[in-house]
């Protein structure tokens, strides 16, 4: 399990700023909605979380150490779009991202240590469903199938933290709830903390203990880069009572409900 702290975050293209002044504590083992209206930046927050973006301004903790600059085997990611090996079977695939993530510069095990890597392999691609179809090749694979392994082959690395980018956006809606009546249970046993994000609002609350809202609060029209997204909403539905709302004042506060 691992905590994140955001701290004055910026996120700047040019003299596009896309991400402004970000603050959020990100609680070990909290499973972070991330909703917003389209270019409001939710990726671009996930892949400096990732490693893969750095912040222009601010930083990120990860347990109260700065996150390292490069993405590590601490993080797992899911896309949108498949990022399996179309050339390994189900197996080879979770297997590959177990080795690189024991063994970084080599990317592959030996003796006893590979007898781990393949027990521990089959146990993954059995908890996401597939140990039916471990030695199929990707392309033998429905939608929601590939989505499995990629969540298996993220799940490998046996990270602190694991990243969703819409990564189930591609699915139609009964894969969909087939995933999520999947991954709720795998997060629950792991005990990682996720940050997912998400288009989809019913997804948000039903999967997330905290849901989080990113957009401007501030628009030049002359000037569309000039102000960027903050968090407008973030709301916490383990608990009862009125929701903290930030960026403008509301009449009547929103309850959040336990999920
Ligand atoms: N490497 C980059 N260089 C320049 N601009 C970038 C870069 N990465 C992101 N942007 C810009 O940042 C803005 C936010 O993009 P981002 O993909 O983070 O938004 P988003 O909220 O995830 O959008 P969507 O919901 O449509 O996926 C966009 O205007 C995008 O063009």
């Amino acid at each position: 399990m691992s905590a994140i702290s955001v701290r004055n975050v910026w996120a700047e293209f040019g003299d596009q700023i896309v991400i402004e002044d970000l603050n959020l504590e990100i609680a070990s083992g909290s499973f972070v909605s991330v909703v917003g209206p389209s270019g409001c930046g939710k990726s671009t927050f996930l892949r400096m979380v990732l490693g893969q973006d750095r912040p222009s301004r601010g930083k990120l903790l990860l347990d109260g150490e700065p996150l390292p600059d490069e993405p590590g085997s601490d993080r797992g990611v899911v896309f949108q779009r498949y990022s399996v090996f179309p050339h390994l079977t189900v197996l080879g695939n979770v297997l590959l991202a177990y080795e690189l993530g024991q063994s970084r510069f080599l990317g592959r095990l030996f003796g006893a240590a590979r007898k781990k890597a393949i027990e521990r392999s089959e146990e993954l691609v059995a908890a996401v469903g597939l140990g039916p179809h471990r030695d199929k090749h990707p392309s033998a694979l429905s939608g929601g199938m590939q989505q499995r392994l990629a969540i298996a082959q993220a799940l490998a690395k046996d990270p602190k933290v694991l990243l969703l980018d819409e990564p189930f956006g591609a699915l139609d809606p009964g894969t969909r709830a087939q995933m999520h009546a999947l991954l709720k249970p795998l997060w629950e046993r792991l005990g990682m903390t996720v940050i997912m994000v998400t288009h989809d609002l019913k997804e948000a609350f039903n999967l997330g203990t905290r849901v989080v809202a990113f957009d401007k609060v501030r628009h030049d029209p002359q000037a569309p880069g000039r102000f960027g997204a903050r968090v407008t909403y973030d709301l916490d539905l383990t608990r009862h009572g009125p929701v903290p709302v930030l960026g403008f004042p509301r009449k009547h506060p929103v309850q959040a409900t336990a999920p």
